[in-house]
């Protein structure tokens, strides 16, 4: 069975179909550019629901049994983005630095990256990442924490992810 990946779309406005989800697909690109061997990607879009966000963030973790989650959307300020409180309810532990590593990338695009609030951390055998919504920001904010992802997946127990090194390699300490 190939590891499964989730993506999950949090936008009001995509998940009404008044726009055609952009953010999936470019998470699905972005992680077929990267990874190497199989893996399969289980999509959902949802609205800016803290308590849909987390059901499907428990789904994807505990019954479709996701080796990492990817969300796209809901990180910023407004009343309706709630994707990080989301993340944070149903993690056991956070990993702040991939949303500071992130932010930091991505402020040499655009300096209203400190408005993200994206984050991520540990449930169970699942790493779950948050990126922003705009599509642009993904394939930027995958790139810079994907050499850490492997071998987080491979400390909480999940399968052993293997990266394209001519996009970017995989950082494993010596022996692991
Ligand atoms: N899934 C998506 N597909 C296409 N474009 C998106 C998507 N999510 C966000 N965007 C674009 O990025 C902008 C900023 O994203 P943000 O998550 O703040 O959306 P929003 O204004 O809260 O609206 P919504 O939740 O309805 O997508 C949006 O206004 C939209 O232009
Ligand atoms: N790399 C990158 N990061 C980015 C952006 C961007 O365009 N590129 N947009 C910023 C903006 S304008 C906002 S409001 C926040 C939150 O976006 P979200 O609510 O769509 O998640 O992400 C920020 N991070």
């Amino acid at each position: 069975m190939p590891p499964k990946i989730g993506i999950l779309t949090v936008s009001d406005r995509a998940s009404r179909g008044e726009y055609e989800d952009r953010g999936g697909p470019a998470v699905f690109d972005a992680l077929t550019e990267m990874l190497t061997g199989a893996w399969e990607p289980v999509r959902r879009v949802v609205p800016d629901e803290l308590h849909t966000i987390e059901l499907n963030l428990t789904e994807l973790c505990d019954q479709e049994g996701c080796a990492l989650v990817v969300t796209t959307g809901g990180t910023g300020p407004a009343p309706r983005d709630v994707t990080p409180e989301a993340t944070e309810a149903v993690c056991e532990k956070l990993l702040p630095g991939f949303g500071e590593l992130m932010r930091a990338v991505s402020l040499r695009s655009v300096p209203t990256a400190i408005l993200s609030r994206q984050t991520a951390g540990v449930r169970g055998k699942t790493l779950i990442v948050n990126l922003p919504g705009k599509p642009a920001a993904i394939r930027e904010c995958l790139l810079a924490v994907m050499p850490a992802v492997p071998y987080c997946v491979d400390l909480i127990g999940g399968p052993r992810l293997t990266t394209n090194e001519a996009v970017v390699t995989a950082f494993r300490p010596k022996g692991a």
